[in-house]
């Protein structure tokens, strides 16, 4: 029997953990926590589970163009008062539901789960200490796939009360009255966008010109555009320092001396990962200069033995990333048959209102000359179901390879937008061509009509590059 021991139960641990039983490993999984890891407990379930409330009440916010009414109610969503302590509830709720789901797979699978915290001892031991004191565990395998914590600003520590991050929003009673978020990437803008729809008054300080930095400058635009008529204040170009509780109040000092008063502040201003004092550099684990486990395209560290996954590595920070680390992880360290990381057919979305959903290829590379493929951008507001439903924002942007046409990447930003990537992601994934796409029957009408019709855009694109013109 082959001893694999991994620290940490979230997507990139316990997927990991599910592959090693299947290739029939000794597998025990420690967790400090509870299963799910932070996706499931603090981050990707409640904030989602969240977001799933303040979709309808964008949804509402719609439905007086729709020809809806509430006795003389110009917006809909005057008739719905949110009940936080309700929805927080739920929020915990399912996600509890999930962790124990989740237990409950690994152990019919036959992991041994140990509640505690894990750390290496060498490369061949890992010693898990729980309330009944520490255990040596031999191991032939080891995965570390210990996660992130959210970044703190020294003078702008959460209390929980009013100064939170978002793994304590869920305490909340009440809706804020007053929402300052302090940091515009994704989690920041995807809670600035809920509560926003929830009813909030939001401020969002943001460090850059425009939200969602890392995102397609485009789609991060009509985002913010969104976000602005929805009634969001965005501050650009703003750094906070400090954020203090004055009486019933959070003040936010930004760097250029202006302060913000709200009721409550989000910090997202990113993660740290949870690396430090569990033996990996003495195990001869390199860490990066901001202390991510470095790894190659098969997980593998550079301690023999020793591999690791998920948000602990630096690498694309998203639970499907975690979980293909820590599956690919088993697979090269227990003789399955197994192909690198292949990091150009990830897809991902941001969670917003508009969402967007985005895979492959980005215009920043075309842009830099990092990829030749040509692009067609075609914005929803002229296909018949995004007219019918009252979308008004959104685009479906193809990327293509301009002598084969073979899509290579693909953005779409619209209210589904994390279902409408699918058939994108399909398209890099299998090597598809702008002909394929465009020659497969999609429903009349339907969003999707938009993705094909870019693949007929596109071939018109490709047959005169093909052509010299
Ligand atoms: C607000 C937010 C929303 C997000 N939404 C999405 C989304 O919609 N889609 C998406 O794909 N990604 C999303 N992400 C990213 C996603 O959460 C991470 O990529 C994912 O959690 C990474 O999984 P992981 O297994 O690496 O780590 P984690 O999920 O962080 O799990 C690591 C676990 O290890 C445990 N641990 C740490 N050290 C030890 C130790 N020494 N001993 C024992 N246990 C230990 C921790 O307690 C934790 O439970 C979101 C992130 C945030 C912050
Ligand atoms: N839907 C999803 O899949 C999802 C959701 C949330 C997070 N994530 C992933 O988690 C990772 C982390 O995202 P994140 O948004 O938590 O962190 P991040 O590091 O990407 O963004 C933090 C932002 O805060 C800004 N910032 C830092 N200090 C600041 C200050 N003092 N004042 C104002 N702004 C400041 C930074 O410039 C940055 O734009 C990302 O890779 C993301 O993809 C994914």
């Amino acid at each position: 029997m082959t001893n694999v021991v991994i620290i940490g139960g979230g997507p990139g641990g316990y997927e990991a953990a599910l592959v090693a039983a299947q290739l029939g490993g000794a597998v025990t999984l420690i967790e400090r926590r509870g299963l799910g890891g932070a996706a499931v407990l603090t981050d990707v379930v409640p904030s989602k589970t969240l977001i799933a409330t303040a979709e309808v009440m964008t949804t509402m916010r719609g439905a007086h163009e729709l020809g809806l009414r509430v006795g003389d109610l110009a917006d809909l969503t005057d008739a719905f008062h949110v009940d936080l302590a309700a929805v927080n509830q739920r929020v915990l709720a399912l996600a509890a539901t999930q962790s124990t789901d989740i237990e409950g797979r690994l152990r019919s699978e036959g992991v041994r789960l140990i509640d505690g915290v894990g750390r290496l001892y060498g490369t061949e031991h890992v010693v898990a200490t729980t309330d009944e004191g520490e255990e040596r565990l031999p191991a032939d395998i080891i995965l570390v796939a210990t996660g992130t914590t959210p970044r703190e600003l020294p003078a702008a520590r959460p209390d929980g009360e009013r100064i939170l991050n978002w793994t304590q929003l869920y305490n909340l009673r009440a809706l804020p009255e007053r929402l300052i978020v302090v940091g515009s990437g994704v989690t920041g803008a995807e809670f600035a966008s809920a509560y926003n729809a929830l009813g909030a008054d939001v401020v969002l300080v943001s460090s850059r010109h425009q939200v969602l930095p890392g995102e397609d400058d485009e789609a991060a635009r009509v985002v913010q555009q969104a976000f602005e008529r929805s009634g969001m204040t965005i501050v650009s170009r703003s750094r906070a320092e400090a954020a203090e509780v004055v009486g019933d109040e959070v003040v936010v000092h930004l760097a250029d001396g202006r302060t913000i008063t709200g009721s409550h502040c989000l910090m997202a201003v990113g993660s740290v990962p949870n690396t430090a004092e569990i033996g990996l550099t003495e195990a001869g684990v390199q860490l990066d200069d901001r202390g991510y486990v470095t790894v190659d395209k098969v997980s593998r560290t550079t301690a023999r033995g020793v591999y690791a996954a998920g948000d602990c590595t630096g690498v694309f920070a998203l639970a499907s990333v975690a979980a293909m680390q820590g599956r690919i992880a088993m697979w090269h360290s227990l003789g399955d048959a197994v192909g690198p990381l292949d990091l150009r057919t990830v897809c991902a979305n941001v969670f917003t209102a508009p969402e967007i959903a985005t895979v492959g290829v980005t215009q920043v590379e075309v842009d830099a000359g990092l990829s030749n493929a040509l692009g067609v951008m075609l914005p929803l507001h002229t296909n018949p179901r995004a007219k019918m439903r009252g979308i008004h924002d959104g685009f479906v942007k193809v990327f293509c390879l301009p002598t084969t046409g073979i899509i290579v990447g693909g953005v779409v930003v619209a209210p589904i937008a994390s279902e409408l990537i699918e058939s994108l992601s399909m398209a890099v994934r299998a090597k598809l061509t702008v002909d394929q796409l465009a020659q497969s029957f999609t429903v009349y009408p339907s969003l999707s009509g938009s993705i094909a019709e870019a693949g007929r855009r596109l071939h018109t694109h490709s047959a005169e590059r093909r052509a010299g013109y």
